[in-house]
């Protein structure tokens, strides 16, 4: 057996399987819901893959899929670990191997897995794994025809009695994964009994991180065994209801730790018959704060009862700390190490935003990426979630969720975001883990997530069960290097962005107000047709064109906005310098030496500057007030350069080049985390910081440093608000958040309109800083 793994499948031999050759679905579904209970010894893992996916209908790809290959392989002992099945990971792998490789009876491997498939679908039907009839029927009812993957992996171990550490993306069905097996075994018991004691005893304890995860673990029981009785108890809520379910005689408890131990304290619930336990969201669960709790309450259990924890993020921390709990665990994890850990179907986006752009962002991102469908944002504070829901709320119908609200308000606002009465809930991370709710469309995150794993979580509320769904991340320039730390961490790629154009923002509220024409009742219509018809005489398509944008909230046209840090009033212009023209590279001094030649006024007010990134483009983009644009496009230019209004931001350099000395100041990441850095910001910048009485470009540039640690990665950490950015409000502090800021000696910049002190950019002729091009000597 060196290269080889011998695999018990269920009532037929063992099958041995060679590491070059394998056999493309010769046993499938028996396989993957047998191995376990072979000699567990002799197996290392089973490699699922389309055959899964399949009959689930999942199909085979098109980003709807939980990605599984084409053919189900057996995994040589190189690859899997004791005790550890299907590891999506070891699913690639072998997924090429297998397709390189013959079948061992030499046919076609293809056909044998088309042919195959017909009955694996049948044999991973609900209807045919022998569950008693009244809870397949209930499933069936429910749509839950076939086991998805996780399922199938945790089946035959979970009834066989093991102890289990199961890891499986988000929305892939985990509570049914644990909930049909041991659904099964109490069903089975009942139909032995004779007849059900009142006050019989929890049998299975099911423990949540968040009362409304809690609830829905219970709703999933209760719907798929309307026969059994399940409790859940959470806080917030009064005792008595509790009490009395609890006394009337039970079969499943879930709930929140807090709730549960105050009720084993005053002897309402007791533990001392629970067979099945399961930890859901299991690594929120042993993380510090929560621990204390589950070991208290695991005090109460007999220790001869089985153990089963579950989660979508499985640090490496959790399975050490589990031995104490758990015996000779199976360790099921369908993500893998190397893997990404979201969900296939979420699309990624990274967008940068300032403080003050980002609301505006906010609700241009819900109407273009959304469009129409529901939204989650996830703020970091309780307060952020009040005041963001409270700002969209002009826009579009949001509520907020967080930990202050009462859990009656917190129910009604749940069942309000799920019956889509509103289309935009604003949650802290109490909504992170769990909560399914169908057709979440959109998962913002205005604030980095304190942990990948949190990100992981939240993003996990779109794209679920083989659904498609987008995540967007909103970050500030200081926080680039987390969100690159954070795609290492999660296994997964952004797509960066900018913010949607004013375009865009129109042209999808448009397409919104569109599809809620199609509700407009006939009746209704036929009061408006006299006077719609009137209008479009008179008016033609512009009648119908100013209802759209009177209804689209567009009755006045939108102020421009800046590309780069989306703020209103100010426009993005681009530069660009013909080679032939071209003296040294593009810098920021030299598009600061040109503006002061050509308009001044420019050169004092201007935003943020960016060089352009393509090296064979000499050109850079910057920000003006709307007004100053205007008369910079009318004012005559030297040969060789074009200036004009973009639409589109073309790519651009990260930092500035790394030759202009601003550059050296440009990383924010340097400062927010140092501290008193010896690179001073304030130094360098002739002493801004602190500068409130310097005039705009120095004052800006002392705020860009006091914001560092407001919009860093600390404010993540310690829940920084939107408010903190808007009390500082000002369009000059937007500029605070500055990739790398034009102003290498803004102080000096500043007084560019008094010539006779020294001039802070390079000429525009000749590159060198120090004069004007106007002034220069060559
Ligand atoms: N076999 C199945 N067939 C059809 N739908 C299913 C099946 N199993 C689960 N579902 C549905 O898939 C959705 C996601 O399931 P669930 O909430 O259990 O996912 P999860 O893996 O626990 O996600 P999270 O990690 O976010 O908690 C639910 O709506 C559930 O009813």
């Amino acid at each position: 057996m060196s290269s080889s793994t011998v695999l018990g499948v269920s009532s037929t031999p063992y099958l041995e399987v060679s590491s070059k050759r394998t056999t493309p679905l010769a046993t499938t579904s028996s396989a993957l819901l047998s191995l376990p209970l072979a000699d567990k010894s002799h197996f290392n893992a089973l490699i699922a893959t389309s055959s899964v996916a399949k009959p689930l209908g999942f199909g085979n790809g098109g980003g709807s899929g939980f990605g599984f290959k084409q053919s189900l392989t057996f995994v040589p002992s190189a690859i899997a670990t004791p005790n550890t099945v299907l590891s999506e990971e070891a699913f690639k792998r072998l997924g090429e191997f297998s397709e390189n490789s013959g079948s061992l009876d030499g046919s076609d491997g293809d056909e044998d897995y088309e042919s195959q498939t017909e009955s694996d679908e049948d044999e991973l039907a609900i209807s045919k794994l022998g569950l008693p009839g009244r809870l397949a029927e209930s499933l069936e009812k429910r749509g839950i025809t076939h086991l998805f993957p996780i399922q199938r992996a945790v089946f035959e171990p979970a009834l066989q009695g093991r102890d289990l550490i199961a890891r499986a993306k988000t929305g892939t069905g985990k509570t049914l994964a644990f909930g049909i097996p041991i659904l099964k075994r109490l069903t089975e018991g009942y139909e032995q009994a004779i007849s059900l004691r009142r006050s019989r005893l929890p049998k299975v304890l099911v423990l949540a991180p968040t009362r409304e995860l809690a609830r829905q673990v219970e709703k999933e029981i209760k719907e798929s065994a309307p026969y059994l009785n399940t409790v859940c108890v959470y806080g917030g809520v009064s005792y008595n209801t509790q009490q009395n379910a609890l006394s009337r005689g039970v079969d499943v408890v879930v709930g929140t730790p807090g709730r549960i131990i105050d009720l084993i304290n005053n002897s309402s619930l007791k533990l001392g018959e629970v067979e099945y336990l399961v930890l859901d969201e299991a690594d929120q669960m042993l993380a510090v704060g929560f621990e204390e709790d589950v070991e208290l309450i695991l005090e109460n259990l007999p220790p001869k009862r089985q153990s089963m924890l579950f989660s979508a993020t499985m640090p490496s921390w959790v399975k050490k700390l589990s031995r104490k709990y758990l015996d000779n665990p199976l360790n099921i994890d369908l993500v893998g190490n190397q893997d990404e850990k979201l969900a296939e179907g979420i699309k990624l986006y990274a967008i940068s935003t300032t403080a003050t752009s980002k609301r505006t962002i906010l609700s241009d991102l819900i109407t273009v990426y959304a469009k129409g469908g529901k939204t989650i944002v996830f703020t970091q504070t309780k307060r952020d979630a009040d005041e963001v829901s409270l700002a969209l709320t002009s826009i579009i119908a949001s509520e907020a969720l967080h930990g202050d609200i009462s859990q009656h308000q917190r129910e009604r606002t749940l069942n309000g975001f799920r019956q889509g009465k509103f289309t935009v809930l604003v949650a802290t991370d109490v909504a992170a883990r769990g909560l399914d709710i169908p057709n979440v469309d959109l998962v913002i995150h205005s604030e980095l997530p304190n942990d990948p794993e949190t990100f992981v979580h939240r993003s996990g509320r779109t794209g679920r069960a083989g659904k498609e769904g987008t995540a967007i991340l909103m970050f500030t320039s200081s926080q680039r290097r987390t969100v690159r730390s954070l795609e290492r961490d999660v296994g997964c790629k952004f797509e960066f962005v900018s913010p949607p154009a004013v375009e865009d923002v129109l042209e999808s509220s448009a397409e919104q107000v569109v599809a809620t024409l199609n509700g407009v009742h006939p009746e209704s219509v036929e009061f408006f047709t006299p006077t719609a018809q009137r209008l479009i005489e008179e008016k033609g398509t512009d009648a119908l064109a100013a209802a759209l944008a009177q209804l689209s909230g567009f009755s006045r046209p939108p102020s421009s906005r800046s590309l780069i840090n989306h703020e209103q009033g100010w426009v993005t212009l681009q530069l660009t310098r013909d080679s032939a023209f071209s003296r040294g590279f593009m810098s920021a001094r030299s598009v600061m030496g040109f503006l002061s030649d050509v308009y001044p006024t420019a050169a004092d007010e201007i935003g943020k500057i960016h060089i352009i990134a393509d090296d064979r483009v000499q050109g850079a983009v910057f920000d003006l007030p709307e007004e100053i644009a205007k008369e910079l496009l009318n004012k005559q230019i030297p040969p060789g350069n074009t200036i004009s209004k973009i639409t589109k931001l073309p790519a651009l350099q990260d930092d500035g080049p790394s030759s202009d000395n601003y550059g050296r100041f440009s990383s924010r990441d340097r400062f927010s985390r140092g501290g008193g850095s010896r690179f001073s910001r304030g130094g360098a910048r002739g002493g801004a910081r602190g500068g409130g009485s310097m005039d705009r470009r120095g004052f800006r540039s002392s705020r860009s440093w006091g914001s560092d640690d407001e919009d860093g990665f600390s404010s993540s950490r310690g829940g920084r608000s939107f408010r903190s950015g808007n009390n500082r409000g000002s369009r000059f502090s937007t500029s605070s958040d500055d990739d790398w800021l034009i102003g290498g000696s803004r102080s000096s910049r500043s007084s560019s309109r008094d010539s006779s002190r020294s001039f802070g950019g390079a000429c525009f002729n000749c590159g060198k800083s120090g004069h004007r091009a106007s002034e220069c000597p060559n």
